[in-house]
């Protein structure tokens, strides 16, 4: 295994170490971009895929994300662009200051959650009485080790939200998740802080996926609509506990945190805490690499979903945590997903890149859920 985490990252895995030079690089390459769209380009447009006005970044954060992907098809292969989007990703993620105030007014709040080990009487108590159970929709605190990951206990305890499905919605489809999310009762306003930060994460991540659109050729639409005009998401108040240790010995170094897998959605935000290295992602040659906290901005991680619509020209992230640290961690992971009934399937423009091979079958979002939610506790 190699945790390297100066190693250079694979496109698997959308995050950069920035750099002032790199930012300004990365605005000299957008310039030139500009230039060339206006100059060149813009007779290949189609009107149905207008580009979104990008010459006036300051106006919007988001605007600097809709890479003109004619351009980019042209120029890069995967791998650039990719590296590329994912740049304009961060770098948009760090102008959201509003977002950035929110991400940083929730961490002392998380942190009094967690459960000391000596003492852990009264935040258990207060956990225990938001306990998710299938009846809440699989909504709520789950203990240490009643998650599960391919059969192994997960060393973590969570707070999982869902978006509130309306009774009868889905019909038989949505009836595993109906039900209302349960909220800590401590601190008080715990409740509208985590909706502003869910509402801000659906926002940031539907505009990351219409820059992804346009970067897989498509419209900026396509994944809006009967895919994700009516997203679906999910949020994980995650908390894992340190490595204990013995002697100045680390004795929990192979406890898992959280067990290899892969988001099922469409894009996660994963917001971790600043000072502990724990989320590993696995890079095409097979290895084990640290994606370390960057203050300010997310990982963001590709979900199953949008490997399908991408014809596999996108893989979902598969990853884990190890917290080798003796400290409590914290992390808030975001996962947008499509609209709950969504029949998913390879978007055309993806399998007409992949020579007119279609490589998934369709798949329900909310199929593909349940039953990974359904396998992921101990009932
Ligand atoms: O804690 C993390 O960094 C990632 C958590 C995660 O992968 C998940 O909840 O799906
Ligand atoms: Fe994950």
């Amino acid at each position: 295994m190699t945790q390297d985490p100066k190693k250079k990252i694979h496109d698997r895995f959308l995050v950069f170490p920035c750099t002032k030079i790199k930012f300004n690089f990365l605005l000299i390459i957008h310039r030139i971009f500009v230039h060339l769209i206006e100059k060149g380009e813009e007779t290949k447009r189609s009107s149905s895929t207008p580009w979104p006005p990008i010459s006036n970044p300051s106006q919007s954060s988001m605007l600097l994300l809709c890479l003109p992907n004619a351009m980019i098809q042209k120029w890069f292969k995967t791998l650039v662009y990719v590296k590329l989007l994912s740049n304009w990703i961060r770098l948009a993620v760090r102008l959201g200051s509003s977002m950035r105030r929110v991400m940083v007014s929730l961490r002392p709040w998380l942190k009094r959650l967690e459960i000391s080990h000596t003492n852990s009487s009264i935040f258990l108590m207060k956990k225990n009485s938001i306990k998710m159970t299938p009846a809440a929709g699989y909504r709520g605190y789950q203990r240490i080790g009643e998650n599960i990951t391919k059969g192994v206990p997960d060393m973590h305890e969570a707070i999982d939200c869902y978006k509130e499905l309306k009774q009868g919605m889905y019909g038989a489809l949505g009836k595993p998740m109906e039900g209302c999310n349960q909220w800590p009762h401590y601190p008080p306003n715990f409740k509208e802080l985590m909706e502003k930060y869910i509402s801000l994460c659906t926002e940031v991540s539907r505009k990351i996926m219409r820059g992804i659109a346009l970067a897989l050729g498509g419209s900026p639409d396509e994944f809006e609509g009967e895919r994700g005009g009516d997203a679906f998401w999910v949020m994980r108040l995650i908390g894992y506990p340190g490595a204990s240790t013995a002697n100045g010995k680390c004795t929990s170094e192979n406890d898992i945190g959280c067990g290899a897998h892969t988001d099922y959605g469409l894009l996660t935000l994963v917001n971790q805490d600043e000072n502990i290295t724990a989320l590993q992602v696995r890079n095409q040659a097979g290895e084990w690499i640290s994606a370390p906290p960057i203050p300010g901005t997310f990982v963001c991680n590709i979900g199953d979903m949008l490997k399908i619509l991408s014809n596999g020209l996108y893989e979902s992230t598969l990853h884990r945590v190890i917290n080798k640290s003796p400290t409590y961690r914290v992390c808030v992971a975001f996962f947008y997903e499509p609209n709950y009934d969504a029949a998913v399937e390879p978007l055309e423009v993806c399998v007409w890149k992949s020579s007119g091979i279609r490589k998934f079958e369709n798949a329900v979002y909310g199929e593909h859920l349940v039953s990974k939610v359904q396998t992921n506790f101990v009932t």
